[in-house]
């Protein structure tokens, strides 16, 4: 629905995208995650049409956008600064894209559209206000009304629950997908927050220096990241990245011997390579699996679970374990882990602006 081919745009000196290659299909809620100068926004106003690229293609169901204005190509964006009025109601400012003649709807059917909105949204007592008046998150919360209010072949969503504190930001997530407006129109959503994207996308693409680096559903992003920087960009606590080399049978071992993984790396023996272990991945204890000894370091309370950094000789992994797991546990007693071989990863040694790229075993 939303495709766009090998997009380049620059500001000066600034490659804000390099090649951007995406598919967004028609239906779909899709992720765009990134760190902050990644290229997020300016992929969205591409979309939009309020930025043109330096070459390549955007393409809106199948249709070459070029020279097309933004109020032509039936998409709805929602910026991170809201571009709301101030001085007017929030009534008003979620009414205006109603009334344009693009979009005209008879007042009842308006009506009855914004209420159901901003139900949905929470800010039906504040329809009365001023916008300016309002809070950074209730401002926030009506400028995503605005987009949702008015029919659109696509959503482009622009970090459109960043100002909401933590709480009303994990209501509003859960909610957003139940929306009808959104349920039923494509949908691209950009965000820096991981949990966000899992949480959301049904597929999620991981931009990074202005290029698509992955794209996948949340399983395939979680257990086949493409590189090591993918992998730390999901789950907290991160992924334990070992540093070691492929033995002469292609198995994992650390420099100081105490780490040994009886892998079959797809690599040649000696090459420098990082294991991926997730923190909830590792198990105190347990009968099944590869087994890991050491010492505990130290261990934290998370909530529901302990996280316990455990010594592996000159190395150290993190883990989640059940807190009756971790009861009497202490500084430097002796533990065993085990973990699945299905949940190892392997990846080729990080260099210089080159995460290592995942190598698979057989
Ligand atoms: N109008 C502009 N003029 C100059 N440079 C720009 C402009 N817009 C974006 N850039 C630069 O292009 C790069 C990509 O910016 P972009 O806003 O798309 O990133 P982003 O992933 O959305 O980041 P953030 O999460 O911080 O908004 C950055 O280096 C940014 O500084």
């Amino acid at each position: 629905m939303i495709g766009l081919r090998g997009i380049h745009k620059t500001y000066g000196k600034t490659t804000a995208l390099d090649g951007l290659e995406l598919d967004v299909r028609e239906g779909e809620f899709f992720c765009l995650l990134g760190p902050s100068g990644a290229g997020k926004t300016t992929t969205l106003k591409t979309v939009a049409g309020l930025e043109r690229p330096d070459s390549g293609t955007v393409l809106l169901d199948g249709k070459d956008m070029a020279g097309v204005e933004p109020y032509d190509r039936g998409v709805a964006m929602c910026f991170e600064s809201y571009a709301l009025y101030p001085h007017r109601s929030a009534y008003d400012n979620l009414a205006s894209p109603l009334r344009s003649p693009r979009h005209r709807l008879p007042a009842a059917e308006a009506r009855e559209r914004i209420g159901a909105i901003a139900e949905l949204l929470g800010i039906s007592g504040l329809l009365d206000r001023r916008v300016g008046q309002l809070s950074n998150g209730q401002r926030q919360r009506i400028a995503l009304g605005r987009v949702l209010v008015r029919p659109a072949r696509a959503f482009l969503l622009d970090e459109p629950l960043s100002h909401l504190d933590a709480k009303l930001r994990q209501q509003m997530r859960a909610e957003l997908k139940a929306i009808g407006a959104v349920q039923h129109t494509t949908t691209l959503y950009v965000t820096h927050d991981s949990v966000e994207a899992l949480a959301l996308g049904d597929r999620i693409g991981v931009i990074r220096d202005g290029r698509i680096v992955q794209t996948g559903t949340r399983e395939e992003i979680w257990y086949r990241p493409c590189d090591t920087e993918v992998a730390r960009a999901f789950g907290r606590p991160r992924i334990n990245l070992l540093p070691g080399v492929v033995t002469d049978d292609g198995g994992f071992r650390t420099a100081d011997g105490k780490v040994e993984l009886p892998l079959t790396a797809k690599a040649q023996p000696g090459t420098d390579v990082l294991v991926g272990l997730r923190p909830r991945d590792i198990v105190l204890g347990g009968a099944a699996g590869h087994e890991l000894t050491g010492t505990v370091y130290v261990t934290e309370v998370l909530g529901r679970g302990v996280e316990v950094t455990v010594r592996l000789g000159e190395q150290q992994v993190s883990l989640v374990a059940p807190r009756g797991d971790t009861t009497g546990l202490g500084p430097d007693d002796p533990v065993r882990l085990t973990v699945r071989p299905e949940n190892l990863l392997l990846f080729e040694a990080d260099r210089p602006g080159r995460p290592g790229r995942l190598i698979g075993t057989r």
